[in-house]
């Protein structure tokens, strides 16, 4: 690649603007300045000595600034002017402190307390009285002692071993009277900072596991892999006590961070499976700083000249800097953030791998209606771009095509010999038969939200449904049963809300990436239910971090094939990148003679079976369709629905413990008991199992939080 030009693509940021409306004048820019990659350059060994400086935790921290080294001068020098008085104040408070101690003492004081306590003082009185005086006299004795002593020191010595015993009984009686830690007033209120030293000290990461509640106060770890230096960060193996979870852990990952002092994104927990692990075997690392501040890497595919779409696709890095590779063949993915986050970005990686294979067939729907994917429109079997109700018109003909493609598809497996056809799934070389015609077809919609919340009349043999209505009910179809056909689907929403994206859909969905989004509702519609109990809430990744998400994949990563998620920042690929792998996957389908559809310039009407494709997705859902959205739940009903999920339906679960709904919705417990009361949901106590054994708790019957739900639909609809 010519590097000028490459630096020229940097320099030069994406133009955001009306293409018709663009007359001569300066381009108005919209874009960020990302340095990256070809321009780092080695840091020398003066630079690396700072950074190590600065990031180590056995360099006190005064000396890593120069504000806080005057400061700490500063501080001393006042400490030296205000000893004396220091002093002074701390002899006043021993000899205090000493004359109440021989006063208690002379006094038997805790004889006479235990005498009284047991009721017997009037018997022990006499041999109290005699303890006193005998008390007395040994006061009297050592005062006439200490000063014959003091006499004769100054006969001998003159009146310097007067200032030594004075100077001596001062030190004694200032060491008494110092301030002691752990009464009231006697320690700073503000401690300094806490920083990260268990690498060092194996006791430290011990009480971070104890005040995070992961292992109890009498319970320790043990050390599988010690601390080693791996990437940017230090790794560390431990086994928990038996009993505690790996999975606990990965959920309360937040707590541990605060105990370990670092920033949660800088710790990545994960449970160590398969043959070398168990349920209760904690992989930790923890990053030396920020671990997604460095500059972004740019996708590997611009250095491949093609790409085979049943290879798992380059995805992004994880913190760790392991690369992530996302499988799309026999799945489906969704994106979900809010504007800005990298949506668009991560659906085109996805996009890149499969225009790179010249045997994949793409529709692209882009109701973004920007540039962002117009490069694709010189690949794409069908294309376009815009967010009119025409447009919705245009995919419902679009999904309509590819439900008869996939009940094709189907009928012809049938006939294929099992050599050819094993199972009833595609397989690469069936994909790629020009004769069987069953190429790998993806259908990516950018902003599936538009098409989802259409309200545009459709008819359906003889059925009156609203476009969005219908759209859903294709694409959960399609979700559902094109996969195993070669058929996969790739939605971005802006809206991850449970109104927008059916909850059918999202069910069907095997891949998801979560950017960042507003709340751990959103989090969850994304990911799925519960995942934000589990430990992973894209709603707490930082807006800073662009392109960096959850991801959920469906199938084997390089991480591995049990890790349920994890967290990825995406390559970067700007427009230029983009647009460059777009003509190479066009120059490749032209080679291979595969360009077809919009890209070979015949925009040819989908030919439509309405009637077999309403039989397929079933007469009852779309009367659903019809019936109109369902009503709004009140809150905190509605995040009850949203938090238990299928668990309401499915009848696995009887009771909900409040303590479970409290902790996972983050709500006060008296108010969310008295709304819940309000909704017509009253709590029981039941008998549960929990880690301590069998208990008694208070909760809510599934029966009775359907109950109300039904109610408050009810009410909704009736109401509209
Ligand atoms: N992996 C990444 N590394 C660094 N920056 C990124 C990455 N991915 C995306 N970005 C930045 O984030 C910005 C927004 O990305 P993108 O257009 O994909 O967002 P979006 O979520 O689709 O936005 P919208 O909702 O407005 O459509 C981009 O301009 C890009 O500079």
């Amino acid at each position: 690649m010519n590097p000028e030009a490459s630096n020229q693509g940097h320099d030069a940021l994406p133009v955001r603007a009306d293409r018709q409306d663009l007359v001569e004048g300066s381009p108005v820019l919209d874009g960020e300045l990302v340095d990256y990659g070809p321009n780092k350059r080695r840091a020398t060994r003066a630079e690396r000595f700072t950074s190590w400086w600065q990031r180590s935790p056995r360099v006190p921290a005064v000396l890593k600034s120069r504000r806080l080294a005057v400061q700490a001068a500063k501080d001393l020098v006042v400490r030296l002017l205000r000893s004396p008085f220091r002093i002074a104040g701390a002899v006043v408070r021993g000899v205090a402190v000493a004359a109440r101690w021989w006063r208690s003492w002379v006094r038997v004081s805790d004889y006479r307390e235990a005498a009284e306590q047991s009721e017997k003082l009037a018997d022990k009185f006499t041999d109290i009285r005699a303890l006193t005086l005998f008390r007395w006299k040994v006061t009297g004795g050592v005062l006439v002692v200490g000063a014959v002593a003091v006499a004769v020191l100054d006969l001998l010595y003159g009146s310097r071993s007067l200032w030594i015993t004075g100077a001596l009984v001062s030190v004694g009686l200032a060491v008494l009277g110092r301030r002691k830690d752990g009464s009231p007033g006697r320690k700073p209120v503000l401690a300094g900072p806490r920083t990260l030293t268990w690498t060092m000290d194996p006791q430290v990461l011990v009480d971070a596991f104890r005040d995070a509640k992961l292992i109890g106060k009498d319970e320790s770890l043990r050390l599988v892999e010690r601390a080693l230096r791996v990437g940017d960060g230090r790794a560390i193996t431990v086994d928990l006590p038996a009993t505690r979870k790996a999975a606990d852990v990965i959920k309360n990952r937040e707590a541990l961070a605060s105990a370990l002092a670092v920033d949660e994104v800088q710790l990545i927990v994960e449970r160590v499976r398969g043959n070398g692990g168990h349920a209760g075997r904690v992989s930790m690392w923890v990053a030396d700083s920020d671990p997604y501040a460095s500059p972004p890497v740019r996708t590997p595919l611009l250095g491949v000249q093609r790409w085979d779409a049943w290879r798992p696709v380059p995805f992004g890095r994880d913190a760790r800097d392991r690369r992530i590779d996302l499988p799309l063949v026999w799945t489906s993915l969704l994106v979900g953030a809010i504007p800005r986050q990298g949506k668009t970005f991560a659906a085109r990686l996805a996009a890149a791998g499969l225009i790179l294979d010249p045997h994949t067939r793409l529709y692209v729907a882009d109701f973004k209606s920007g540039k962002d994917w117009y490069a694709a429109a010189q690949v794409a079997h069908r294309f376009m771009s815009g967010d009119e109700s025409e447009h919705v018109l245009t995919l419902v003909d679009w999904l309509v095509e590819l439900v008869s493609e996939v009940q094709g598809r189907y009928r012809r497996m049938q006939d294929l010999d099992d050599l050819v056809c094993p199972e009833s799934k595609i397989t690469p070389d069936m994909s790629r038969d020009p004769v069987l015609d069953m190429p790998i077809t993806a259908i990516f919609i950018d902003e599936v939200q538009v098409p989802l919340e259409n309200r545009s009349p459709v008819e359906v043999e003889g059925k009156k449904l609203t476009a969005g209505g219908y759209v859903g009910e294709l694409l959960t179809w399609l979700a559902r049963k094109g996969p195993a056909a070669g058929i996969l689907l790739v939605l971005a929403t802006q809206r991850p809300d449970s109104k927008t994206i059916p909850s059918n859909l999202r069910a069907v969905l095997g891949s998801r990436f979560a950017l960042r989004v507003m709340d751990w509702r959103d989090s969850n519609i994304v990911l799925g239910e519960q995942m934000n109990t589990r430990g992973y809430d894209s709603s707490r990744l930082l807006a800073s971090h662009k392109g960096v998400g959850i991801l959920r994949p469906d199938g084997e990563t390089d991480v591995g094939a049990d890790v349920l998620a994890m967290t990825v920042r995406t390559f970067y690929m700007p427009n230029e990148d983009w647009r460059t792998i777009c003509q190479q996957g066009r120059a490749l389908r032209e080679a291979e003679r595969t360009l077809t559809g919009h890209a070979a310039g015949e925009d040819s009407r989908p030919v439509l079976d309405h009637a077999a494709v309403a039989k397929a997705i079933g007469g009852g859902s779309a009367a659903e369709v019809e019936s109109g959205p369902e009503a709004e739940l009140p809150e905190p009903l509605a995040s009850v629905v949203d938090y238990l999920g299928d668990e309401l339906a499915s009848g696995d679960r009887d009771f909900v413990p409040t303590a479970e709904l409290v902790s996972a919705l983050e709500v006060e417990s008296t108010a969310f008991g008295r709304q819940m009361g309000d909704l017509g949901c009253k709590p029981t106590r039941e008998r549960v199992t929990t880690e301590d054994g069998v208990r008694q708790v208070r909760g809510y019957l599934m029966a009775d939080i359907g109950a109300a739900v039904a109610t408050h639909r009810g009410a909704g609809t009736d109401d509209e």
